[in-house]
């Protein structure tokens, strides 16, 4: 029996796809994988008996991947599951951003017992005139699963569009518009820009990507949005933008204690992926690549292993090795397997960035004298028996 700690709110929904075989435990000390979203778990005392970490959903910047690779833990996340929850949130608040929606209504309500308040209405309604979206200029920093959606949004809104991504992947290319238009430097993209939303991974070179320079390099009164991370876009540049009127608005999904006193914002607590749908695709995603990591060693959307797939288990033993992308790592592997004179069925092997993968199938069980040996290999993280 494999066991699952579940951190976070997981959707029932999300955990019909965990087969039999495994079962939920209380306790991190002894399971076999965790199954999460956001909390952060930099710190967290990481018991051996963990092979992996499904997080569902994109970001995983609350979980040390690096360092957990080097523990021989696969991390997994789940590309573009709550993609279209977050663009729809971010197209209702690009209106929201234009026609002073939220003031209006507030006003009605204000006049909820004023029996004149229909006609007061008509009268006051000029107070609230927006802006139509259709013409204006939006850029679009990141346009990978949810920016790419947002920038094929924005051009059917009739918006001119302007996309930037310095590492955009090819199917994301594929799935954008040729209206789209692709500009290559971060201060180009802003300038003059009516709208700007961003839509990057928290990393090194995205904390603070928008600071005071590129605020004021937008149209005076933009609108801003961050539904990506909450320090992507500078607090202090951002506040100050707001205070002299060069944003008109800003929204965040991140409830910082800065965010939640700065004027002119709109703040949601963290729900741009909050909707059903997204919350059961992300789940189901996230227990899917799990539950075909622990059982089979198959790797699916790993943020710090390769990919790697050989279906399921055809010979006795199926053993992956988990180790460090520096020469010679297969030849040892393969001379104890020859020493031991184990006949292997299937062998692959797959690396990215500082992290490989070795996974085959043998003949016979390999003696645990083997399986020791494997692992005393220099820059060898972890040896699983699969089975
Ligand atoms: N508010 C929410 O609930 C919510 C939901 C989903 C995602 N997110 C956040 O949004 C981020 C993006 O999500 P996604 O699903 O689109 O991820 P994604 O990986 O599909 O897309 C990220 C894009 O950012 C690009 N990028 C990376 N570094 C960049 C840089 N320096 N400059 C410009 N572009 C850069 C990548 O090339 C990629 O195309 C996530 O990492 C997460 O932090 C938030
Ligand atoms: O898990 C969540 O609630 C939000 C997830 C979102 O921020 C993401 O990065 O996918």
């Amino acid at each position: 029996m494999r066991t699952i700690k579940i951190i976070d709110d997981i959707v029932k929904d999300g955990l019909t796809t965990i087969g039999e075989g495994y079962e939920i435990t209380s306790d991190v000390e002894g399971a076999d994988a965790i199954l999460m979203r956001s909390t952060d778990i930099h710190g967290m005392d990481m018991p051996a008996s963990i092979r992996c970490i499904a997080r569902a959903g994109a970001g995983v910047n609350n979980i040390p991947h690096a360092e957990l690779a080097e523990r021989g833990i696969v991390v997994f996340n789940t590309p573009g599951a709550n993609s279209n929850a977050v663009k729809e949130l971010v197209i209702g608040l690009l209106m929201m951003g234009s026609r002073d929606v939220l003031g209006g209504m507030q006003w009605c309500r204000a006049h909820e017992d004023d029996p004149n308040a229909y006609a007061e209405a008509e009268a006051h309604k000029k107070a609230f005139v927006g802006r139509e979206v259709k013409g204006r200029k939006i850029g679009v920093v990141g346009l990978g699963a949810v920016g790419s959606k947002v920038a094929n949004a924005c051009v059917d809104l009739g918006m001119k569009v302007y996309g930037y991504d310095p590492y955009l992947s090819v199917d994301h290319a594929w799935q954008l518009y040729r209206d789209v238009t692709p500009i290559n430097d971060l201060d180009e993209l802003c300038r003059e820009c009516d709208y700007l939303t961003v839509h990057v991974p928290r990393k090194e070179d995205t904390v603070g990507m928008i600071g005071a320079e590129q605020l004021a390099l937008l149209n005076p009164g933009a609108v801003v949005l961050n539904y990506a991370r909450e320090d992507i876009i500078d607090e202090d540049a951002m506040e100050a933008a707001l205070a002299s009127g060069q944003v008109k608005q800003f929204f965040t999904d991140f409830a910082t204690p800065k965010s939640l006193h700065m004027p002119r914002t709109l703040v949601t607590p963290h729900s741009g992926a909050g909707t059903v749908e997204a919350e059961a695709s992300c789940a189901r995603m996230a227990v899917d690549e799990m539950c075909d990591y622990l059982a089979n060693g198959n790797i699916t959307n790993s943020v710090n292993f390769p990919e790697c797939h050989m279906g399921t288990c055809r010979g006795a033993s199926r053993i992956a090795c988990l180790h460090a992308n520096v020469p010679n790592m297969i030849g040892q592997i393969t001379a104890i397997l020859a020493d031991a004179s184990a006949n292997v069925q299937r062998m692959t092997n797959e690396n990215s960035g500082r992290a490989a993968y070795t996974m085959f199938d043998t003949d016979e069980h390999l003696e645990p004298q083997i399986i020791e040996r494997l692992r005393s290999i220099p820059n060898m993280w972890r040896v699983r028996v699969i089975q």
